[in-house]
């Protein structure tokens, strides 16, 4: 059972010292991560394909195949969290959004997917809300997935986090796909719930997105995190930043013209 939090004790979830082990592969996927995520705090996770930022959301759910070994410390409002006590928390007090559509439920229509992972009262009611203020058209609680566009679906995978009502949302790459103009209406329920004293794990390849939603950045290269900074260090030629890979990637945006490599 958890225990109950006492004043003082820091809120939130903190992460310590993650490690993955390939079993079978013996091979470290993830080395030794340490992060935390305050209540009102959206913290990005940028970095490349294979860098490790999926199997970092799943180890906090615990939700990693047999095979993965997953050693680290986890507190969650001052709380310890393992494998036993997880049930309490997922899809309750942190949600997922996973990365792909294959989450949903082929043989269900949309709306009545959704309704399954909500507790408590008005659902229906509740449900039209969120669904709403995602800019999605009520007649689509009708569809089934393979009805969605890609954007629809996406914006269906957000839906499935926050009817939930979680605490913590751990979003595993939101905006594929998402242009420059359409990205601030699919980050506004992240701002959202920031608002409302929740904590956002924003996980993306979007390097621009992540610096639009983020307060702090951390990145990821080859199973580690190399650098947590606040968004404020990336400015100027990126001066403030610790890692050669933080400055190249945000010297790299297009609107930084500071390295010509094409020159
Ligand atoms: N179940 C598994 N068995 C073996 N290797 C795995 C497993 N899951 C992930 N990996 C490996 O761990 C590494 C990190 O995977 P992960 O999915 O976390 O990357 P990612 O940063 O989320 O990439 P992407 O941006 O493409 O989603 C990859 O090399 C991947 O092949
Ligand atoms: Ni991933």
């Amino acid at each position: 059972m958890l225990w109950k939090g006492t004043i003082g004790m820091t809120q939130g979830l903190i992460i310590k010292n993650l490690s993955l082990y390939h079993k079978y592969e013996k091979m470290t996927l993830v080395n030794n991560v340490s992060l935390s995520i305050a209540p009102s705090e959206i913290v990005a996770v940028v970095g490349a394909s294979g860098s490790g930022k999926s199997l970092l959301a799943h180890s906090i759910l615990h939700l990693l195949p047999e095979e993965i070994e997953q050693n680290c410390e986890m507190l969650w409002n001052g709380e310890t969290v393992n494998q036993h006590n997880i049930p309490q928390l997922r899809g309750k007090k942190i949600a997922l959004i996973p990365q792909t559509i294959d989450a949903l439920d082929p043989f269900l229509k949309v709306g009545k997917y959704l309704l399954t992972l909500m507790k408590g009262k008005n659902k229906q009611h509740r449900l039209h809300k969120i669904w709403s203020s995602l800019g999605l058209d009520i007649d689509w609680l009708a569809y089934f997935p393979f009805e969605l566009s890609g954007g629809m679906a996406r914006r269906v995978l957000i839906a499935s986090a926050l009817v939930q009502n979680p605490n913590l949302i751990l979003a595993d790459e939101p905006t594929p796909g998402v242009d420059a103009d359409t990205l601030s209406g699919v980050l506004a329920p992240f701002n959202q719930m920031k608002q409302e004293g929740k904590s956002v794990l924003f996980i993306t390849h979007d390097f621009f997105a992540a610096l639009k939603v983020a307060d702090r950045i951390a990145v990821m290269d080859n199973g580690e995190i190399i650098e947590v900074s606040p968004v404020s260090f990336f400015a100027g030629d990126g001066e403030k930043l610790k890692h050669t890979y933080t400055k190249a990637l945000w010297q790299a945006l297009p609107q930084n013209c500071f390295v010509n490599n094409w020159r």
